[in-house]
């Protein structure tokens, strides 16, 4: 592995480094050449930390982020093989611990990219003043493997180009269609709910102890959450843009799912996957690649061509048109229904295990649920809607302590920005610590580290803009938040109306959660035991 790391640190120092410096600039191409040589020198004498050190002098002597006259910045030491790529989506949540010795204002790095994380309201909010200008950097700084996938999706494009192209997206997954699709929702949450038992008699009931004796159903059941509630979200989205799916689509978009699993690697580690020559590095992952792209480009031409033929419009069809039309690139189309779907599997996932998990382990909180949902019976899609309710609260709640991303997807401003002195320079990728303004913030006070959902009872909605981030800030709000919302409190409120819920596995020695080791984000590795309410 670490033969492997310090190959693909080499390559993408020398393949992606290079051609991005100002050739005009003599001085800069001599640092950079001589600390080549010099670092090639020392990696063969001293090893990996001096080779991390100097390429580190040398990407903060390209771009150091900030300018000169202001404070000078801290931060993490460049690591191999892609600064701190991996630690910041795949452990955020200890970095984000770890790295608050730097201060409040500290840079990590993208490959060669500078990375500025800010962490309090203050700077939050100097930083969103003109967030409608507000850029994304190329790919996330991460390189052209993500880029053949999600490079152009909505959430990475800027400018007039993300205001139009968002107008077109957006439709199906406005406040207002998403209330009038709540119906559907609903009823699908509560199918689902209802089948959990045989989804757990199909994962080995080990300890079923009852049977329901008319419908041969088991009243009590374990299931690992994860597994048991990730296709929810997919396929209920998946229906707002594609509609009714027959069996065989249903089976090639989860099929196509995994693929997009297994890529996910790549998206991250840098090196020959930061370039498109990487081909020649690891042919086998790029074949990876192409298999997916192409299953997905074939996937959704069938599903367009099947819904003309029978006359259908849904979504996708409406989307296509405006790509015949030439309004959008076939890129475009397909980079957003993976940001919808395959990049936001593990998201929806991530926030109703979370929501699940923390409400079953606060008896309190639980039995209020139950108590809610049971005087909201009778108006149930009414009560999916509001936001003043012990539900809403849990939601927000558990998003509060679990974000998705304990680093913000980053966004560029187009003006130098003064935090706390230090001067960002325009057009450098600004992250924020989402714990630091979500739990650490002194506005959450001494139980911040709690699950009580009862605190939002008291808080005022403007006074959240700065101290909560959710569903993103500013201009850049997520497009399926209302849906989102809906789809995870119905389904939230079916199980806790059915079940009592109970984390019977998946925690650490100090009490913590053990976390899911195959995402890209944080979700907890538990499994649920479900025991069927007696109701008169
Ligand atoms: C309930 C769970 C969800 C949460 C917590 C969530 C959260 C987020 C966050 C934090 C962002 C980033 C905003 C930024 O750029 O700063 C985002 C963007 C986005 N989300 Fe979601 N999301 C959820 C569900 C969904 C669903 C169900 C969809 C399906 C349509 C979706 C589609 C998108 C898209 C397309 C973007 C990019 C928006 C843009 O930049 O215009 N999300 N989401």
């Amino acid at each position: 592995m670490e033969s492997y790391r310090s190959k693909a640190m080499e390559l993408e120092h020398l393949l992606q480094t290079l051609p991005t410096v100002d050739p005009s600039n003599l001085l800069r191409w001599v640092l950079l050449v001589g600390s080549t040589f010099a670092g090639y020198l020392v990696v063969r004498h001293k090893g990996l930390w001096m080779l991390e050190i100097i390429i580190h002098t040398i990407v903060s002597l390209l771009n150091p982020g900030v300018l000169s006259r202001g404070k000078p910045i801290s931060g993490p030491q460049w690591t191999v093989p892609n600064g701190q790529v991996i630690d910041k989506l795949l452990n955020g949540m200890a970095k984000s611990a770890e790295w608050k010795k730097y201060g409040p204002v500290y840079r990590i790095w993208a490959g060669h990219h500078p990375e500025i994380v800010i962490t309090t309201p203050e700077d939050l909010k100097v930083f969103h003043s003109d967030s409608d200008k507000h850029g994304k950097p190329r790919f996330q700084n991460l390189g052209w493997f993500v880029g053949q996938v999600l490079g152009r999706c909505v959430g990475l494009l800027e400018g007039e180009e993300w205001k139009h192209r968002r107008t077109i997206f957006e439709p199906p997954f406005r406040h207002a269609a998403s209330i009038a699709r709540m119906d559907i929702t609903e009823s699908e949450a509560k199918k689902f709910v209802l089948n959990l038992g045989q989804l757990a008699a199909a994962e080995e009931v080990a300890d079923d102890i009852g049977v329901n004796s008319s419908k041969n159903t088991p009243r009590k059941f374990t299931l690992h959450a994860v597994s048991a509630f990730m296709k929810f979200p997919f396929y209920l989205t998946a229906g707002v843009v594609y509609g009714d799916m027959s069996e065989a689509e249903e089976v090639e978009l989860w099929d196509l799912a995994q693929k997009h699993m297994a890529l996910l690697p790549y998206f991250v580690i840098g090196g020959p996957y930061r370039v498109a020559a990487g081909k020649y590095v690891d042919r086998k992952a790029f074949r990876k690649l192409d298999e997916f792209v192409n299953g997905w480009r074939e996937c959704h031409e069938r599903m367009v061509a099947t819904r003309r033929a029978k006359g259908i419009r849904v979504p996708l069809v409406e989307y296509w048109e405006e790509y015949e039309a030439g309004k959008i690139t076939l890129d475009e189309l397909l980079h957003t229904m993976d940001e919808m779907l395959m990049a936001n599997l593990d998201v929806t996932t991530h926030v109703l295990t979370w929501c699940i998990t923390l409400i079953a382990d606060h008896e309190d909180v639980q039995r209020e649920l139950q108590e809610e949902i049971a005087a909201n019976k009778s108006n149930l899609n009414e009560y999916l809607a509001r936001n003043d309710t012990h539900l809403h609260r849990c939601f927000y709640e558990s998003l509060r302590l679990r974000p998705l991303a304990v680093f913000s997807i980053g966004e560029s401003a187009p003006s130098a920005k003064n935090f706390h002195g230090i001067l960002v320079k325009p057009n450098t990728m600004v992250v924020v610590d989402v714990l630091a303004i979500n739990v650490r913030n002194p506005f959450w006070g001494p139980d911040s580290e709690s699950f009580n959902p009862s605190r939002f009872k008291t808080i005022k909605q403007s006074d959240l803009r700065y101290n909560l981030t959710v569903f993103g800030f500013g201009h850049r709000k997520c497009l399926g938040q209302h849906f989102g919302t809906h789809l995870i409190k119905a389904v939230v409120a079916h199980l806790f109306d059915q079940y009592e819920v109970l984390v019977t596995d998946g925690r650490k020695a100090d009490g913590d959660y053990v976390i899911h080791k195959d995402s890209w984000v944080p979700m907890a590795d538990v499994r649920v035991q479900l025991s069927k309410l007696s109701k008169d």
